[in-house]
């Protein structure tokens, strides 16, 4: 079956300059990458390019920055990405556009590699201005889009730079649009999902949309402080989108329209201030005190989740259920992600679950080869999971 858009088999890449827009926004701590599943998955796209002869330029954003951020250049990415190469040597440039870049670039031999600089730190990357994206262009002959998990963004190197040269999927791409069909095109119910993390003003928008699409919402981390707040629970000083209620009043509304059941933190574990070593407390959801931040969900919401599981023929996941990075708040998302890989392996679950620091999570649970699939998107797994387009997939689809 012809795949729906072209793939690296589609490319003659032999002494061709190949733009290669990779997700190499990972999670990161102390200037070192805590979890590199990201730059892993991307490796064998770059190898078989530098294999084929191609001159390889990485192409990638980090964090959100407004402006030249230091604390957000790819710089300290170079060394993990050729480590992930076998120790093939990256090349580096200060600047993604223009003459740092094009000077790196003129130094590659086929078979080289190179890493720009963050994209973001141009404003034409967001806003997929038509001149950043040219000048994206003026530095390669090919472009391959390698990131599904910032295929949701129709950036100028997600969107805009597909329709200036010939475009292709690479590895990476082909085999998430590819997993994720197979594993939910069409689910068994009933559906749950369970959706965390920290982007509430971007994701919140998502629920609306997912009520539809799954029989029950399971929500967590600082998600679930937002939809709480908007139900009139005191979340004390947790990290909260308070201008968000509406917002959240409509999903709730969606949701009971839809048929589909929300969960929502009984318990929390609370704390002063977001650290190793703070004294904490296990809290009924309604009595966090008013100088307490919700840093993760409780045991009696755990073991509610994990009902749900056991009911469940399908769970996607996206966003942790606390601020796991920093022990004991991985708790919740530890024990969660235990059982869902037990329910996998002893009860045929279907179990997919994606995003940068989610991926990160489930290793530190030890599970991430023991789920059904994960994939390294987050956000772009939840829209594409809604049915949305994903910009960064459309741009690549056969004309
Ligand atoms: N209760 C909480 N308070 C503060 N931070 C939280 C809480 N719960 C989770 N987090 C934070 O959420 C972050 C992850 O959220 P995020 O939405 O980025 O997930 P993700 O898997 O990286 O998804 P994506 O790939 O879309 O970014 C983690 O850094 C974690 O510390
Ligand atoms: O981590 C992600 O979800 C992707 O890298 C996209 O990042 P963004 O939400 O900042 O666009």
């Amino acid at each position: 079956m012809t795949a729906p858009f072209r793939t690296l088999d589609d490319l003659d890449v032999a002494g061709q300059v190949v733009l290669v827009r990779a997700d190499l926004n990972v999670p990161m701590a102390d200037g070192r990458v805590t979890d590199a599943t990201r730059i892993e998955r991307l490796a064998p796209t770059l190898v078989e390019l530098a294999d084929r002869g191609a001159k390889v330029v990485v192409l990638s954003h980090f964090g959100r920055p407004k402006g030249k951020d230091p604390a957000l250049s790819l710089a300290p990415l170079v060394a993990p990405l050729s480590a992930a190469l076998g120790g093939r040597p990256v090349g580096f440039a200060v600047d993604c556009i223009g003459l740092p870049a094009a000077a790196v670039i003129d130094q590659l031999a086929p078979g080289g590699i190179a890493l720009l600089e963050n994209l973001r730190f141009h404003p034409g990357e967001e806003k997929n201005d038509p001149a950043f994206a040219k000048a994206l262009a003026a530095l390669g002959q090919l472009y391959v889009n390698d990131a599904f998990s910032a295929a949701h963004r129709a950036h100028a190197s997600t969107e805009g730079l597909a329709h200036l040269l010939p475009s292709a999927a690479g590895r990476l791409m082909q085999a998430e649009c590819e997993a994720l069909a197979k594993a939910l095109e069409t689910p068994e119910k009933p559906v749950v999902a369970i959706v965390g993390g920290s982007k509430v003003s971007t994701k919140l928008d998502l629920l609306q949309n997912l009520v539809t699409k799954v029989d029950r919402l399971v929500i967590g981390g600082a998600m679930a402080n937002t939809l709480l707040f908007a139900r009139g629970v005191d979340v004390g000083a947790s990290l909260c989108e308070r201008d968000m209620a509406e917002t959240c009043r409509e999903i709730e509304a969606a949701a009971k329209a839809a048929g589909c059941t929300l969960i929502l933190p009984v318990d929390a574990v609370v704390a002063a201030k977001l650290a190793a070593g703070v004294e904490t407390a296990t809290v009924a959801i309604d009595q966090v005190p008013s100088d307490r931040m919700i840093l993760d969900v409780g045991p009696a919401t755990v073991a509610a989740i994990n009902a749900q599981l056991a009911e469940a023929r399908t769970l996607v996941w996206n966003g942790p259920l606390g601020a796991f990075e920093t022990p004991p708040f991985d708790a919740a998302t530890v024990a969660v992600a235990r059982e869902a890989a037990r329910l996998t392996a002893e009860a045929g679950l279907v179990s997919v679950a994606g995003g940068g620091d989610t991926v990160a999570a489930l290793a530190a649970a030890g599970v991430e080869e023991r789920l059904t699939y994960v994939s390294t998107a987050g956000g772009a797994f939840l829209e594409w999971l809604e049915g949305r387009s994903l910009p960064g997939v459309e741009a690549l689809r056969r004309r």
